[in-house]
């Protein structure tokens, strides 16, 4: 596999110091799940999508086990602004017209995920793209918007409720990668599907694999406790220090934080949130002391150990 980090500074024995060093990150992950969830946001360059995809098939030729989630919003809000319809968002959730619907489907499971698979795929045949349509993977169920204490309709937007992992898991024990699109059945009108935020399904997804990491790359170095003062930057944090911090939160960083909870709190012992605009910032954080990003971990788990 070709590589594009360059080291030239490096003498020999250093770059065997630095692949010792990993070694026993790389010993503790071995068979490990680790689910990664790739924003949109995260998701503009080209050159760092294919690093992306290249560091997940390094987890993979590690021995560990990558299921990618992908979003996609401002590649919907884009391929929506082309066809002319509009676009809008109330409390962070996409407002979701049948019309709107299609787009969203047609844009996650027909673009961006054919295109990740497609990355992945350069290095050999690992990547098996699916949505939360198939095998049952998903079931949601609509939800509203909370705007000052009201419910708004947002239309077909819903949150997972339910993960069938078997689909996933047998593409896991092939030694593939799935890659997964967040468009879900609705589980009172299965003929229906809906919206749902990616951040909030993979942790759902996490859960249900009971993996050992959710990691979330975004286009923000982590989360800033007072956002966006940059020197405000979490490195790690309770659960119950994230509750608290919550409503304090602005938009895009509620779901994801949302997420981590959700995934810590149901027996996944770290979630990450890390800077996707930092090239292999996935290796980083998986195989070195100090981390990368911001950490969220159960309350009775020592931040440091
Ligand atoms: N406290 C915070 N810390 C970091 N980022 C924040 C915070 N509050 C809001 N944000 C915003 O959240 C954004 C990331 O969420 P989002 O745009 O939904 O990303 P993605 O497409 O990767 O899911 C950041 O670009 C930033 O503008
Ligand atoms: C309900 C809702 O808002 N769904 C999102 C789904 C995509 C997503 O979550 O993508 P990112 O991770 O790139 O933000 C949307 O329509 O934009």
């Amino acid at each position: 596999m070709s590589h594009d980090i360059d080291t030239p500074d490096l003498t020999p024995q250093q770059k065997v110091g630095v692949l010792i060093d990993g070694m026993p990150w790389i010993e503790s992950f071995k068979g490990a799940t680790v689910v990664i969830k790739y924003g949109g946001n995260a998701m503009i360059d080209e050159t760092l999508k294919r690093a992306f995809a290249q560091d997940v098939v390094h987890l993979r030729l590690l021995g560990l086990y990558p299921v990618v989630v992908h979003g996609g919003g401002p590649q919907i809000s884009e391929m929506l602004n082309k066809l002319g319809i509009e676009s809008e968002f109330k409390g962070g959730l996409r407002v979701t017209t049948p019309e709107a619907m299609d787009v969203v489907r047609m844009v996650l499971t027909g673009s961006v995920s054919r295109e990740l698979v497609g990355l992945i795929n350069d290095h050999g045949p690992l990547a098996v793209g699916l949505s939360g349509e198939d095998a049952g993977l998903l079931q949601a169920k609509r939800r509203h918007a909370d705007i000052d204490g009201k419910k708004v309709d947002v239309g077909q937007v819903g949150d997972v409720v339910k993960v069938n992992p078997a689909a996933v898991e047998d593409i896991i024990h092939a030694g593939r990668i799935p890659v997964v699109s967040t468009v879900a059945p609705d589980i009172d009108d299965p003929t229906t599907v809906l919206n749902v935020n990616a951040d909030t399904a993979a942790a759902a997804i996490a859960v249900a694999l009971r993996a050992r990491k959710l990691i979330m790359l975004t286009d923000v170095e982590g989360l800033y406790a007072n956002w966006p003062d940059q020197s405000s930057l979490v490195r790690r944090i309770h659960a119950t220090d994230v509750e608290k911090l919550l409503p304090t939160l602005a938009s895009g960083m509620v779901p994801k934080m949302e997420a981590c909870l959700r995934a810590v709190r149901g027996g996944v012992p770290q979630a990450h949130i890390i800077d996707g605009r930092e090239p292999h910032s996935i290796l980083t954080e998986i195989f070195t002391s100090r981390g990368i990003g911001t950490m969220v971990r159960p309350d009775d788990v020592d931040l440091w150990a």
